[in-house]
């Protein structure tokens, strides 16, 4: 998906929201328990639910490299049923030497090869240039590095400051700049951070920004968008826990629908207020 095309989803669902998949097989609904495939069964129903009400859904990998040969099975038969009008995005924060990272890629990106091709995969930028480049050089992809990410741990590394005073995230940033352009390249910025989005806007005034930590970690939506929200939006927010476990009964879908309906008219007042749509 281009970023034009992903900007008239926003403009037209009027929502930046992300739907996280992060199927645990041990948090699903017991009745799921006797489909063939549960983590996939979940997984529909949750985008069937939530589909017009977000513009881009997220399955975290380790939820299904866990579970062996049978969770990659059930993330390709859920890449497949993904809808076309929503971003896709692999967060398996991959990045290594570049040969290894070139598999990573086609591991995601190249559907012909692995029976994956999402739109997007996150990375980590700690190895460098050459670690990154071959997600870059897939055309038509998308490569979302980790900059500030929203763990209290994140801080350990992203906030220390160099001899200039500039913390490590924003050096990310300033540098990942130059591997890529808007077009194929966002960054992680942890809703949890608040007011450093004004930071990060400082030297990626029009990136898209992944944010992750609304809902169960207590990120604050109102205050990402003030700092955050561009012109074209620039945001895509996700949230997990919140949405897919907000009830582990038979109603679990219409109960996900619910917690993303709410995020979802929370966004499109954030979209009036600031003049997107
Ligand atoms: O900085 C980061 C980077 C990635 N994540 C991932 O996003 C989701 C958040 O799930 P919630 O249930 O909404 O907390 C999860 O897959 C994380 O691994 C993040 O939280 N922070």
């Amino acid at each position: 998906m281009t970023r034009n095309e992903l900007i008239h989803q926003i403009k037209v669902k009027r929502s930046f929201l992300c739907v996280g998949l992060d199927t645990d097989i041990q948090k699903i609904p017991t009745h799921l328990l006797d489909y063939e495939d549960p983590v996939f069964e979940f997984n529909r129903q949750i985008i069937e639910a939530t589909a017009d009400l977000c513009v881009a859904y997220k399955p975290n990998i380790a939820f299904y490299e866990s579970m062996g040969g049978a969770g990659w099975e059930s993330l390709r038969k859920t890449w497949g049923i993904l809808p076309k009008d929503c971003f896709s995005i692999a967060d398996a924060k991959r990045g290594d030497i570049g040969n290894t990272s070139e598999r990573y890629a086609k591991a995601f990106f190249d559907q012909q090869h692995s029976g994956l091709g999402f739109d997007a995969i996150t990375v980590a930028p700690y190895m460098g240039h050459d670690s990154v480049q071959p997600f870059l050089q897939f055309q038509g992809k998308w490569t979302i590095i980790l900059a500030l990410t929203s763990n209290t741990g994140g801080m350990d590394f992203q906030a220390i400051t160099d001899a200039g005073g500039v913390p490590l995230f924003e050096r990310v940033i300033q540098k990942a700049n130059t591997w890529g352009n808007t077009a194929n390249l966002m960054y992680v910025v942890g809703a949890t951070r608040g007011q450093a989005f004004e930071s990060v806007r400082k030297h990626a005034p029009d990136h898209f920004l992944l944010v992750p930590g609304v809902g169960a970690q207590g990120g604050d939506l109102q205050e990402v968008c003030k700092y955050g929200m561009t012109a074209d939006c620039g945001l895509l927010v996700n949230a997990t826990r919140s949405i897919i476990y907000a009830s582990n009964g038979t109603d679990f879908a219409e109960r996900a629908r619910q917690e993303a309906h709410i995020l979802q008219q929370q966004m499109e007042r954030e979209l009036v207020a600031r003049g997107v749509v």
